[in-house]
């Protein structure tokens, strides 16, 4: 982490947009940007996971790489990427949110995700004690908005579901909040370019 990088972080709306980046696409950014707007948040972080643990490591390019990718999408100060897992010593999303807010006491906190991770939530270590601590913001995708919102994380959620307005209101409720920011869907995926650029490798490598 570049020292000073993360300005002003005190009483800050920051949007945790959290993911590895394997590259960064256009659909990060979309994301970032819908996420600043609907949210009002000051900065998004681009949170370069040192290992998602629900991937295989297999296939996975170097933090470095991956951290260098998610650089060229940073915007002026608003939009910042960082590695700031790695220096926490964390992968777990619970670990990481406890940390951050010893670190940045008065900062307020939104969990980024796409529709696909909400499907995936009941998955990760300690979801329901993340979603009840962690204001989360979900971003529609391509094939997962429908399933995501009739999946077991949003049945679970169904009654601290709020527009993306209101969303950052209730500062002492006994339960965060969580919405569906209303955005199009981007149909961008780091599988994908991953996909098209082994294609396009093993095309070189044929020759004509
Ligand atoms: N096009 C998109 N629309 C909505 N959310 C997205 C999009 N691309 C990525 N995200 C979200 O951004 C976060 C980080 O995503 P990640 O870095 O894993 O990219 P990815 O394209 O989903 O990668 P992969 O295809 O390798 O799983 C996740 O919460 C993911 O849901
Ligand atoms: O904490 C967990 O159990 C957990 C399980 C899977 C994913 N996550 C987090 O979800 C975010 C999105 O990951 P990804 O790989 O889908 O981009 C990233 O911050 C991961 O660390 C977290």
């Amino acid at each position: 982490m570049r020292p000073g990088r993360f300005g002003d972080s005190r009483a800050r709306r920051i949007g945790l947009l959290g993911g590895s980046f394997n590259p960064a696409h256009a659909g990060h950014l979309h994301v970032a940007r819908m996420a600043l707007r609907a949210l009002r948040l000051d900065q998004l972080w681009l949170m370069v996971s040192p290992g998602n643990p629900l991937k295989p490591v297999a296939g996975m390019a170097p933090l470095g790489e991956r951290l260098a990718s998610a650089r060229r999408l940073e915007e002026g100060g608003r939009i910042i990427a960082t590695d700031i897992e790695r220096s926490l010593g964390t992968r777990y999303t619970a670990d990481t949110l406890r940390l951050l807010r010893r670190r940045f006491r008065r900062a307020r906190f939104v969990f980024v995700i796409g529709a696909d991770n909400l499907c995936q939530l009941p998955r990760w270590k300690g979801w329901r004690r993340i979603a009840r601590g962690t204001t989360l913001a979900v971003l529609p995708r391509p094939g997962f908005t429908r399933r995501a919102l009739a999946g077991q994380a949003a049945a679970a959620l169904r009654r601290h579901r709020r527009a993306p307005g209101a969303l950052l209101a209730e500062r002492f409720a006994p339960h965060a909040a969580w919405c569906l920011v209303p955005a199009r869907e981007h149909a961008a995926s780091a599988t994908a370019i991953r996909a098209a650029r082994a294609g396009s490798d093993t095309g070189e490598r044929r020759g004509p």
